[in-house]
């Protein structure tokens, strides 16, 4: 019988405190190849701190993040040499470079060889092959979250962390941005997202883990988790009905 892979990220038994706060307790997920996973949670519940504990940016107390079936590098290049990019809520571009510079980073960082051409090809394939140019902090705030995009992929990574993908965004782009993560996940990338806008999450997640105050209090289909009592009550700040 053949042994399945290992899922493409293994979050196991996470906690983590920043003093007396405990941000994640006991916070178990996977996401394997091909699959688009949504982290959703109310504000404060640790949706950022799993993002940041899975990049390394914060040591767990406890548990394990595996990449692959190993253990997760900690370092940005490590962690894109292993296949992880990520984009931020603040997209944390390059104001003053252009889009194509900013795409380069990470193609360069990897040393992949025919790296412009390969940022080009990803400039195109997400609608940005004109404004290549173009200082990213010039762009209007959408196409700036499209370079932020186009960067984390643009070194083919096999885990896509995206934090807030579609939070300012207007129905046309997050039409796109849908798009572009179900194209992402059908090409056998695996896919985390953190999200606020309920309808984009029903749309592109296969499954949905749902944290409140540092749990997983839910697990499942868009289906499954919409009509949990216990998620319901997470987001009305009422006691979960026993
Ligand atoms: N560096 C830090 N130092 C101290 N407390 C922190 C730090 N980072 C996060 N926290 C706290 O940990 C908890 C989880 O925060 P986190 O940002 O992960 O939540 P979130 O679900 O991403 O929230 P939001 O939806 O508002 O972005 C919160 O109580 C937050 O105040």
């Amino acid at each position: 019988m053949n042994t399945p892979p290992p899922p493409r990220l293994s979050v196991s038994g996470l906690e983590v405190a920043f003093g007396g706060l405990t941000a994640l307790d006991g916070v178990s997920f996977e996401v394997r190849d091909g699959e688009t996973v949504a982290l959703i949670g109310p504000n404060g519940a640790g949706k950022t701190t799993v993002f940041n504990a899975v990049c390394g940016l914060v040591k767990p107390r406890k548990g394990t993040v595996r990449i692959g079936g190993r253990p997760a590098p900690s370092r940005p290049t490590g962690l894109l040499k292993a296949g992880v990019a990520r984009t931020l809520q603040g997209l944390g571009l390059f104001e003053r470079m252009t889009v194509l510079e900013n795409v380069l980073v990470p193609l360069t960082a990897l040393r992949v060889p025919d790296a412009v051409a390969k940022a080009h090809s990803t400039l195109a394939e997400l609608g940005l092959a004109d404004l290549a140019a173009r200082p990213a902090g010039t762009l209007p705030y959408p196409e700036r979250k499209r370079v932020a995009l186009a960067r984390a992929l643009a070194a083919d990574p096999k885990l896509l962390l995206l934090d807030e993908p579609a939070g300012g965004l207007g129905t046309a782009d997050i039409d796109a941005l849908a798009e572009t993560v179900g194209r992402v996940a059908g090409s056998g990338r695996a896919v985390l997202l953190v999200e606020h806008h309920v309808d984009f999450v029903m749309r592109v997640a296969d499954r949905i883990v749902v944290l409140d105050f540092g749990q997983v209090i839910a697990s499942g289909t868009p289906e499954a988790v919409q009509g949990d009592p216990a998620v319901e009550a997470a987001y009305l700040g009422l006691e979960a009905a026993a």
